[in-house]
């Protein structure tokens, strides 16, 4: 059966993640995505959120741990870190976690990252510094999201630019639910 003339506004075709829980053209350089096996039996589940030795996620490189709560819908981000590394893992709820590279020497320069994380898809993602980031609460609860950063905090000498999410001219990204 032949479907003719179906073209037009609101009419395309579907996405592919040709890699589970990822929209992109190709993973921005630099950034590291791991999925986290998750260990389930008739009293709950547990997850390693990550191993001091991990190499690949600069695990040495951890200087403190925080959590970071988000109610539904909400958007924490752009954030974008001149010399921190981030390493994020979600455990509670589901988020968006959407990666632009604003490297000008970089090979993904301005290159999108689409990343779906959470209790239904343990992941754990290392981003680079000049990758801006953020994230979506996209379920119905809390979200937590557990932050590995490189450097200690620092109130008075945050190494962090934030862009407003949904009103800026700088990333050229929708947070809007993708229905198609
Ligand atoms: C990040 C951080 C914040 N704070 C304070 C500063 C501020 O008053 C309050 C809220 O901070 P923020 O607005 O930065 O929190 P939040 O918007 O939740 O952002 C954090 O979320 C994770 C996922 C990230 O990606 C980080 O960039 C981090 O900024 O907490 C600390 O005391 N220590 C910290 O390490």
């Amino acid at each position: 059966m032949t479907i003719r003339n179906l073209t037009g506004p609101g009419i395309g075709r579907p996405r592919v993640q040709k890699i589970p829980g990822f929209y992109g053209e190709r993973l921005i350089d630099g950034v590291v995505l791991k999925d986290i096996t998750l260990y389930a039996d008739e009293r709950g589940f547990l997850l390693e959120v990550i191993r001091m030795n991990d190499n690949e996620m600069k695990a040495s490189n951890i200087r403190q741990i925080i959590a970071s709560y988000s109610y539904p819908g909400v958007i924490k981000g752009w954030h974008l870190h001149t010399k921190q590394e981030d390493r994020l893992v979600c455990v509670k709820g589901m988020v968006k976690l959407v990666l632009y590279d604003y490297r000008h020497n970089s090979p993904t320069y301005r290159q999108v990252n689409e990343i779906f994380m959470g209790e239904r898809y343990p992941r754990a993602v290392f981003i680079p510094p000049g990758v801006f980031h953020g994230v979506k609460n996209i379920g119905q609860e809390i979200a937590v999201v557990i932050g590995m950063p490189s450097l200690l905090y620092d109130p008075d000498n945050v190494d962090e630019v934030r862009v407003h999410p949904l009103d800026n001219d700088i990333i050229p990204y929708n947070w809007e639910c993708r229905m198609e």
